[in-house]
């Protein structure tokens, strides 16, 4: 039974998912580092919200972990290359919190526009400052929006309910989604010279780190309010301390800090300026949609292999799971036959899918070629890593399908471009279900890919089987399945047999030198 730790505070819905589905959980959380690195190593799952530093060292004693999940969106926390080159897949909710820190974008543009909290302490002060809190309206501001995705659409929606222009930065806003999201795609600097209001809805990455600095604070139109609740290093702290202290920027909302938790900041006890403990995606509704979400994306992946919102993997529902899984063995098998038998620089693999293999999804199939291709040059490579590597070997990796059906109903061809030129084999299913080779650079062949084997290629004479039987039979080796094929008669034959143990270096060399042969090797499936 698969076992996950849940190690930071989460909705108690996430645990009972886990357990109706089969799979074992404990809830431990506040551990420090050291004592998360000497536990992880029990776990296939790691169940976490911000607080858990998913860190190359802690993923280092994770031997069995399989899959991260974080209930919630930004993944920062975790190292993902380290994930990655681990084979340990990292999942995350992209939706489930998104209208909560939406609405917690625009509670704060109103605790701005009203000086809420001031008004709030003064009142309670007993002062009735009646004339010191003058506000402002939203309606007909103009909202300048940095990041126009899942969280900054539906702040864009909610505002322009409020009859406010929204106005959007966003380099990868297409001109018809601002058009269907009723927002104007503008420029950065249009942006700053024009909002009222600006908030942001951005990763932090290195276009978007202090995307709001001092140079384009001095850009903005004066008194403007500024929203942070998507990550702490989208505005230049000090640039906006400095700007609240002189008047450029009248209030800034950060829900997020560079340093979190912050537990101070030269921004604090500034007029103006209000703060939250990223408290963007707490709301019960938004909690509860996290913990079921990466509960159940976990549950999958753990019970029946499906990914959803992985950040390093191919998404695989767990429906199509089952019927990919035997695709996946063929593929691996068919790049882990190439691997073997190709040597030098591989500049280009080709997985080709014919008839029903077509209708599959593509990326999980690539990944599982990958992997057992690249696996004759390293071992530790997987389906989540492979992508990657076969990207630092610099192999080109293309994807062809064709729904017509040709000899087979379903067919998956495996080529690479060498120094001699294209080679490629193709396999099928039986029955659905059991991967076979069918096809060996260009030579009909029908084998099962399975434990040691042993490859010959020879030049097609009488005589020769018997020949190689009793060459084997002198070392000791017992053939299991025996599999012949041939370019033409006369002409170059490929035999493929699976024997009992791995064939040794002198049985090679003894093969080697009987008449005929070309090329005898041992194989590893
Ligand atoms: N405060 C919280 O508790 C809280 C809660 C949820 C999400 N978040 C954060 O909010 C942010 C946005 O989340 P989302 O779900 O909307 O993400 P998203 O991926 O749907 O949207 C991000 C948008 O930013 C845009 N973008 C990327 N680089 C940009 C750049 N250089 N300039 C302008 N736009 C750029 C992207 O094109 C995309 O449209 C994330 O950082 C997430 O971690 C915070
Ligand atoms: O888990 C949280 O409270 C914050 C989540 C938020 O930062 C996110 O990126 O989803």
């Amino acid at each position: 039974m698969p076992k996950v730790l849940i190690s930071d505070k989460m909705d108690p819905k996430a645990a009972q998912i886990f357990r109706e589905r089969g799979v074992e959980v404990d809830e431990i959380t506040g551990k420090t580092p050291e004592e998360l690195m000497a536990i992880i190593g029990e776990y296939d799952g790691l169940a976490i919200r911000s607080s858990t530093k998913v860190t190359k060292a802690i993923l280092d004693h994770a031997t069995n972990l399989k899959v991260v999940g974080r209930a919630g969106i930004g993944v920062d926390n975790v190292d993902i290359p380290a994930a990655s080159a681990k084979g340990v897949v990292v999942m995350n909710t992209p939706f489930g919190n998104s209208i909560t820190t939406a609405e917690h974008a625009i509670a704060l543009m109103f605790a701005l526009a009203r000086q809420l909290p001031e008004a709030d302490a003064s009142t309670q002060a007993g002062k009735w400052e009646k004339n010191r809190f003058m506000g402002v309206e939203l309606t007909s501001k103009t909202l300048g929006l940095i990041g126009a995705g899942n969280i900054g659409s539906i702040v864009a929606d909610r505002a322009r309910g409020l009859k406010m222009k929204v106005v959007a930065f966003d380099p990868f806003l297409t001109p018809e989604r601002a058009v269907e999201m009723g927002v104007e795609k503008v420029t950065l600097d249009e942006l700053l010279a024009r909002a009222d209001f600006i908030t942001l809805h951005t990763p932090l990455t290195d276009s978007t780190r202090n995307i709001l600095s001092a140079e384009a604070i001095a850009k903005t139109k004066k008194g403007v309010r500024i929203i942070n609740c998507a990550r702490g290093g989208l505005v230049d702290e000090v640039a906006l301390k400095a700007a609240l202290d002189s008047g450029q920027v009248g209030g800034a909302a950060l829900d997020v800090f560079v340093e979190e938790p912050a537990k101070a900041s030269p921004l604090f006890n500034t007029p103006n300026f209000i703060s939250t403990p990223h408290l963007g995606a707490s709301t019960t509704e938004a909690q509860v949609n996290v913990a079921i979400q990466v509960a159940e994306q976990m549950a999958d992946f753990l019970v029946s292999g499906g990914v959803t919102n992985a950040l390093n993997m191919p998404s695989l529902s767990a429906e199509e799971a089952p019927k990919l899984k035997p695709y996946m063995q063929l593929a691996e098998k068919l790049g882990s036959l190439v691997g073997q038998l190709t040597t030098g620089a591989i500049p280009r693999l080709s997985v080709h899918s014919e008839g029903a293999a077509a209708e599959l999804n593509q990326k999980p199939l690539v990944s599982a070629t990958l992997a057992g291709f690249l696996r004759t040059q390293t071992d530790t490579v997987n389906m989540v890593n492979a992508p990657l590597l076969a990207r630092d070997r610099g192999i080109e990796v293309r994807e062809v399908r064709t729904e017509r059906e040709g000899d087979y109903h379903t067919l998956v061809r495996v080529s690479v471009k060498t120094a001699d030129g294209e080679r490629s084999v193709a396999g099928t299913l039986f029955g659905d279900q059991a991967p076979r080779l069918v096809e060996l650079f260009g030579i009909k062949i029908e084998a099962d890919l399975a434990g040691p084997m042993l490859y010959v290629v020879n030049e097609d004479a009488p005589g020769f089987i018997g020949r190689l039987g009793t060459a084997l039979g002198e070392e000791g080796v017992n053939i299991g399945t025996f599999h012949l094929g041939r370019r033409q008669a006369g002409g170059e034959a490929v035999l493929l047999l699976s024997v009992d143990e791995p064939v040794s270096a002198d049985l090679l060399a003894k093969l080697k030198a009987l008449p005929g042969v070309k090329t005898a090797m041992g194989l590893a499936f």
